[in-house]
């Protein structure tokens, strides 16, 4: 990858802009079907966070759906319904047997699980809008940003249990270490009830509710700029720390940090960052 904008050059299924110098909004662009997701999006969606995790002019991201109607309904029903669940390669059909036919199924899942992954992995923060109808695959793409902000208009549901699956692309294991394991994850998890975005913040799988998309937008860009003015080093870091110590104990993570900040404490970033607060200075850092 030469240039780092060469990556975005023929993006069919996200919008990316760029509200401020160091902060990208990525936008799933599928609004006239409720920016459901096909193969090709999720695809789609793994190479753009890969390549954004690489762009250095890029420091933290915002993810919402394009239209007023939803954030995403979810995979595409109807796609899924044609076969294409198993993917393009048509597993399931034909002649293979069943230990060929759950194989292929398994790489396929775990290509899913891998391209929504890598907003997780991408090395800057994300931050998700989630706004109108956030069914299923939305909550598994939600559960991988770093903040979730809701509208107030939003409807979430862990929807698989409705179509026939146990969730597999990550909200069963990501969202009881978001809001913890407890009866309300089995509740929502288990009936595939819809919940609104003032029992989402209670429950504190969302920091905020904001009344309108717009405004919305409006607090997930502002927060992305605050965050793209600190030290990208430090901002990594605390991703990456935040995101072992979700799994490890306290004492393998005290541990980690030791390791990382052995490397990272001797960016110049420190000594540009270290006295600009009584010196009343804008402390301005190298691209990473
Ligand atoms: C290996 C497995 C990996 C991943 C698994 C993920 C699991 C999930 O994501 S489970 C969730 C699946 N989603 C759904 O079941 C939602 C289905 N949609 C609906 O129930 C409704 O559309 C609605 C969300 C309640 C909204 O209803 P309404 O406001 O009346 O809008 P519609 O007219 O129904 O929708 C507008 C337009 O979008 C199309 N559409 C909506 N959702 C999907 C979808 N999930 N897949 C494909 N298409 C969808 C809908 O057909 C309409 O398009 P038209 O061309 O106008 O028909």
């Amino acid at each position: 990858m030469d240039s780092p904008a060469e990556p975005y050059a023929s993006l069919r299924y996200f919008v990316l802009s760029h509200p401020s110098p160091h902060v990208a909004h990525v936008e799933i662009n599928r609004a006239d079907k409720l920016n459901a997701f096909h193969e090709a999006m999720w695809l789609e969606m793994g190479s753009v966070f890969r390549a954004l995790s690489h762009d250095p002019e890029v420091r933290a991201v915002v993810l919402s759906g394009r239209g007023g109607k939803g954030f995403c309904a979810g995979l595409d029903v109807k796609a899924a319904a044609e076969g294409d669940m198993l993917g393009s390669s048509g597993g399931g059909k034909g002649k293979m047997d069943a230990a060929r036919t759950s194989q292929k199924l398994r790489r396929h899942i775990g290509e899913f699980q891998g391209s929504v992954g890598e907003i997780e992995r991408c090395d800057k923060p994300v931050i998700a809008l989630l706004h109108g109808i956030s069914f299923g695959l939305a909550i598994d793409i939600a559960c991988c940003a770093d903040i979730r902000l809701a509208v107030a208009d939003a409807k979430f549901s862990v929807k698989e249990v409705d179509i026939g699956l146990a969730a597999d692309i990550g909200s069963l294991a990501r969202l009881p270490k978001v809001v913890g394991s407890s009866s309300w994850v089995r509740e929502v998890c288990l009936t595939a009830r819809i919940f609104g975005a003032e029992e989402a913040q209670r429950v504190g799988f969302v920091s905020r509710v904001c009344e309108t998309k717009e405004k919305g937008l409006e607090a997930a860009t502002a927060l992305a700029g605050l965050i793209s003015e600190k030290s990208p080093v430090a901002v990594m870091g605390t991703k990456e720390i935040l995101k072992h110590s979700r799994d490890h104990s306290v004492d393998d993570n005290l541990r980690y940090t030791s390791v990382w900040n052995s490397a990272m404490l001797q960016s110049s970033d420190v000594q540009v960052a270290l006295l600009s607060g009584i010196q009343k200075k804008k402390p301005r850092f190298e691209k990473l």
